[in-house]
């Protein structure tokens, strides 16, 4: 089966390590040249691209590893990123603008995501970028983004990306031509060219990662069947293969990828923040068994507090919690309409405003 071509309205590429790093380290200056060229092309037809770039700290290590000594791991990756940033950018800048194409730098973290309102912060200036035809490209702040708030990697992050920008597909170019059935590296194995939703791909998965990458195809995996469960559709592709933005976006020439099939019911805008908030989740309802149930069979059904056995962790008003099942199974995650306090001290009792509205409320 072809990948076949669609023209979007509004799409995020996702450009990894090692698609703009040489085997040596160095920045492949050509592959990142191509695929701008490509990028123009896109722009010209009049689809909006978001584009999320790693590279930063390979970028950064290129220039800064023959002249630092001994460094620990998460000065390396500051200080790396701090000068590869600056690098890459200037790189995309001049690329672009020898088509008369405005790029523009969005970095962020996993925690300037975790309030709704910096999240629609974030939101509005990207909007604000496209609506000005200015290319955003996004990075995680490798520099101040260290701790266990980190993203897994910029899979992750392309695709709340997708979701916050209500984009209709998720691009994730890489090394390699699409998840394998088998190791790649065996002669045997086929790309899996399609992915229906809620199909586990973990079996095929070798956890190991690359080198440069951080995340590995778990993650990839994981995050487009996340994504294309939220409606938008993930294609995972050889970002070293010419013209492969061109053959996905535009021409509709036969390429090989994995595709992951949208699901049919995009969620709200407030369900897909929910969603991809899981990470963010500060504490946790533990629901009995009527509550369980009544989520599980109605989209309508909010989690009342005459329903939830305990409260875990301490909270405030609009953070996420997580929901748990009697035997302490993840159902879900949304968000809370009062803090850990209140909702401990109301647990069991009736007539109150739920917990958390079906509307707050993202099920697994
Ligand atoms: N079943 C599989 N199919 C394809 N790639 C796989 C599979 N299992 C593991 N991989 C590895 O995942 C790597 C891509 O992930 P990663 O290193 O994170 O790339 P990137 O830097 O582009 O994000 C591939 O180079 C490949 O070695
Ligand atoms: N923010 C880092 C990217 C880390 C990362 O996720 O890399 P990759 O798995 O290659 O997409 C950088 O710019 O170097």
């Amino acid at each position: 089966m072809n990948c076949e071509s669609k023209k979007y309205r509004r799409i995020v590429i996702k450009i990894g390590s090692n698609v703009l790093t040489r085997e040596d380290g160095r920045p492949d200056t050509t592959r990142i040249s191509a695929l701008v060229d490509q990028i123009a092309g896109l722009y010209r037809a009049g689809v909006e691209v978001i584009l999320v770039s790693s590279g930063a700290v390979a970028s950064g290590r290129s220039v800064l590893e023959p002249r630092v000594g001994r460094i620990d791991t998460v000065s390396a990756r500051q200080l790396f990123s701090a000068v590869g940033q600056v690098k890459l950018l200037n790189r995309y800048y001049d690329l672009f603008n020898e088509y008369g194409i405005v790029c523009g730098q969005v970095l962020t973290t996993k925690e300037s995501l975790s309030t709704r309102r910096q999240y629609l912060n974030q939101r509005n200036c990207m909007e604000a970028m496209l609506a000005a035809g200015v290319v955003p490209i996004v990075n995680e702040n490798d520099t101040i983004s260290v701790t266990e708030l980190m993203f897994t990697d910029n899979d992750e992050l392309s695709g709340l990306v997708a979701a916050m920008m209500d984009t209709e597909a998720l691009i994730i170019l890489s090394n390699i031509d699409g998840i394998y059935d088998g190791s790649p590296a065996d002669p045997a194995s086929q790309v899996i060219r399609r992915v229906a939703p809620g199909r586990d791909l973990s079996q095929y998965i070798d956890t190991a990662r690359s080198s440069r990458g951080r995340g590995g195809m778990t993650t990839k995996s994981r995050i487009s069947s996340r994504v294309a469960g939220e409606g938008i559709e993930v294609v995972i592709a050889n970002g070293r293969r010419d013209g492969i933005l061109t053959d996905l976006v535009l021409t509709g020439r036969d390429v090989v990828c994995t595709r992951f099939e949208a699901a049919p019911r995009p969620a709200s805008g407030v369900k897909k923040w929910i969603a991809s908030s899981e990470g963010f989740a500060k504490g946790a309802l533990h629901l009995d068994a009527g509550a369980a149930a009544a989520i599980s069979q109605s989209k309508a059904a909010s989690i009342l507090a005459v329903g939830v056995t305990a409260v875990e962790g301490e909270f405030e008003r609009d953070d996420i919690v997580r929901i748990l099942s009697p035997e302490g199974a993840p159902l879900g995650v949304g968000r809370i309409s009062c803090d850990s306090a209140t909702a401990r001290r109301n647990l069991g009792r009736k007539g109150l405003k739920p917990l958390i509205h079906c509307d707050y409320l993202y099920l697994e």
